[in-house]
């Protein structure tokens, strides 16, 4: 070969490395790194304030995110890219999934942590009292003790109405069927009302109840057994070894939700946890505004979105952001006024599928309105259809005698209560206890 062909080579090899080494470079670029960035030390802004007890959180079943097949990614490094869906090949048509933003730093301004600017404490001697930056939180111990009465008020007609029924001894046929209708105005459902009847039935003979206090004690044991005490009613909310867990609160508008992440925010740092919100909820500015207000409250950062923006987005921000702080739980607080199923599925099915690029969800709670009774069992179905739902919170308790959506509930998702809401304080949100709950039923 000439000294010509071998310079032409040498010169086309050049050419070659240079182009192979751009090319390299561009691709770094683009590719959004998913290893957790070094957590920085964060305040702890709880106040010191570690609660007694009465909430149980446990930690999620899985430690890490399930990853998708290899084999249905064009990319093979095993990391899900920008735009990936879990299960489905890249050049796929895809469903929205692509316009989800990131937070790299030219979209910053899509998404940004409210930063909460605690005023300067000024140092104080030794022993004198300092002033509290952000609320101090009440023992979250006996909660549902405390709030009782409230319960009580509404509920214990429909237990009073049953004792009077079943304290007189042998029933007729008549006073049955007036149980059975005291136990279906108090929305238990056909399911669970016939149920608790036949088990009266048979328990009522077989123990020959004669006075009222046998009645009560039966009521009770009946109603407590269908409300299924051994069900796990830990919420998920304690951390992995090297991730947050991540929470989901969902439900239809004006149940709740809001105050609810709020107030679970409440009790998880007067647990000592360090929490962070994620304003998924990005149809109406005000529900960030709200949900903001609730983490400034707390010492809880609040991710939102501007008003519209991608919720999923949001999420995924929330849960980036989490891990990045090093957080013990990140709460997502979606939005539920998509009426129609079709529009649910793909704005929930897909917050919940973009959360899961980084980290699985530990709990799904589905929040509803006790006032709306059998609406709120329509809705149930319509979420469960959509998400996995680990647990149902129970709001506006303390406004109904329809309390009996409990059971219903309970009944026709095999999903336990976890929590509910007994007010529209601070700290009216409280563990769902079946005996406490029967208790202040039967009065
Ligand atoms: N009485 C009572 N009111 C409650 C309870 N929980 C929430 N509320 C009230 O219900 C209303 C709606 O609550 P939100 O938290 O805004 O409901 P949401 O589901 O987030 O609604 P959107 O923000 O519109 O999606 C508010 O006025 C709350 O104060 C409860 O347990 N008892």
């Amino acid at each position: 070969m000439t000294a010509q062909a071998w310079i032409l080579i040498a010169v086309l090899a050049a050419v070659l490395l240079i182009a192979l080494t751009a090319g390299l470079m561009l691709y770094r670029k683009r590719r959004i790194s998913l290893a957790p960035n070094k957590p920085p030390a964060l305040e702890d802004r709880s106040g010191g304030y570690k609660a007694g007890g009465g909430f149980t959180f446990s930690q999620g079943g899985t430690a890490t995110a399930p990853r998708p097949p290899l084999g249905e990614r064009t990319e093979t490094e095993g990391q899900p890219m920008v735009g990936d869906d879990a299960a489905v090949p890249r050049d796929a048509p895809r469903r929205g999934i692509s316009e989800v933003r990131l937070p790299e730093p030219d979209v910053e301004a899509e998404t940004v942590v409210e930063e909460i600017e605690l005023p300067a404490i000024p140092e104080t001697p030794a022993g004198a009292e300092s002033v509290p930056a952000i609320d101090q939180i009440a023992p979250t111990e006996g909660r549902l003790e405390k709030l009782r009465g409230r319960l009580a008020r509404s509920q214990s007609a429909v237990g009073k109405s049953l004792l009077g029924l079943l304290g007189g001894g042998d029933l007729d046929e008549d006073s049955w069927e007036e149980v059975e209708d005291t136990l279906l105005i108090a929305d238990l459902g056909t399911a669970v009302t016939t149920s608790v009847v036949e088990q009266l039935r048979v328990e009522m003979a077989a123990r020959s109840v004669r006075t009222e206090g046998q009645a009560r004690a039966l009521l009770r044991e009946v109603l407590i057994e269908h409300l299924h005490p051994e069900l796990d009613r830990s919420v998920r909310a304690l951390p992995h070894d090297d991730h947050p867990s991540i929470l989901l609160v969902v439900g239809v508008n004006g149940t709740g939700k809001t105050t609810t992440t709020g107030k679970l925010a409440r009790v998880l740092v007067a647990d000592g946890r360090r929490v962070l919100l994620g304003a998924a909820d990005t149809f109406r500015a005000a529900a960030a505004d709200q949900l903001q207000t609730w983490g400034e409250r707390v010492g809880a950062d609040t991710v939102r979105g501007k008003e519209h923006a991608d919720p999923a987005s949001v999420a995924f921000d929330a849960v980036s952001k989490g891990i990045e702080m090093g957080v013990d739980v990140v709460l997502i607080d979606t939005a539920g006024r998509l009426h129609t199923k079709t529009g649910l599925m793909d704005e929930l099915g897909k917050v919940k599928r973009v959360i899961e690029k980084r980290a699985t969800v530990d709990e799904v709670l589905l929040v509803l309105d006790a006032t709306i009774g059998q609406n709120g069992l329509m809705q149930a179905r319509v979420f469960a259809d959509v998400v996995k739902i680990s647990g149902v919170v129970l709001t506006k308790l303390d406004g109904t005698a329809k309390g009996g959506i409990v059971f219903q509930v309970q009944h026709e998702l095999g999903v336990p209560v976890k929590l509910v809401g007994l007010g529209e304080g601070a700290d009216d949100l409280a563990p769902f206890e079946p005996a406490a709950f029967v208790d202040a039923l039967v009065g």
